[in-house]
């Protein structure tokens, strides 16, 4: 184990752009691009093996380094490496549910502005404790089923299928959701994503690609939900 801050670079020094220490600072400046992680909010997490890779807290996420990362033994949730003089996001506990009760590689925490809005508009129309639905949305086949009995993803929901993805009160600090996000995911086995009113949204997959290309889709979802309310068109 690490005696100080500066050992254990070695996990998050390499050439290769698939390391989740240079990939998580891609995705980064990527989402940046997508107003889902400007002004520090949000942010992403990648488990590979035993080793959880983790950004800092309240640091500006398009421009973080990979030198940056915190280093996670999955197992123990000790800390292998701790960069000096930064904090691990405030996201840590509810990425550590996604991997850990899901069996997710990737994690992805998005601000985006059509996530929020949606959770408002279903609380207008339907109430606090009713979940976000849609269908006929061909974009919905990018939204996995759920998992079979043998923990596998089931295939992708089909045009005729409903998706649903359950809402969650915010908290005052973010590590304080962890408990409602947790209850989510009991409550709605199949979802691979969870909303949360006046924040954001949590969305997680088996792999980096997998949880982008399922929170690209709902994102596109939601900002159509969006438009589909302003002109008067049921979601249902
Ligand atoms: C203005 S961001 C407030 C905190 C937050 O919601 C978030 O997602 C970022 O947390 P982090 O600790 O990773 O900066
Ligand atoms: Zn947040």
């Amino acid at each position: 184990m690490a005696s100080s801050d500066q050992s254990n670079d070695h996990l998050v020094h390499s050439p290769d752009s698939q390391h989740p220490a240079n990939l998580i600072c891609e995705l980064c400046r990527k989402f940046y691009t997508l107003g889902w992680v400007t002004g520090t909010g949000g942010g992403t997490s990648i488990r590979h093996n035993d080793h959880l890779f983790i950004a800092p807290s309240g640091v500006q996420k398009e421009l973080m380094q990979p030198t940056d990362m915190f280093v996670m033994d999955f197992h123990s949730r000790e800390y292998l490496r701790r960069p000096p003089n930064l904090k691990p996001s405030a996201c840590t506990p509810l990425f550590y549910a996604a991997f850990s009760r899901r069996g997710a590689g990737c994690c992805i925490h998005t601000h985006s502005q059509w996530a929020v809005l949606v959770t408002l508009l279903v609380e207008r129309e339907f109430g606090s404790s009713a979940c976000f639905e849609i269908e006929r949305i061909e974009q919905i086949k990018g939204i996995p089923k759920g998992r079979g009995d043998d923990g596998k993803v089931g295939g992708m929901l089909g045009y005729f299928e409903r998706l649903r993805v359950p809402i969650i009160e915010n908290t005052a600090r973010e590590e304080d959701l962890t408990e409602s996000l947790e209850a989510a995911m009991e409550k709605y086995p199949d979802t691979f994503a969870v909303l949360v009113r006046r924040h954001g949204i949590y969305v997680w997959g088996d792999n980096v690609q997998r949880a982008k290309t399922q929170c690209e889709s709902l994102d596109y979802i939601f900002q159509l939900a969006v438009e589909m309310k302003k002109l008067g068109l049921p979601w249902t």
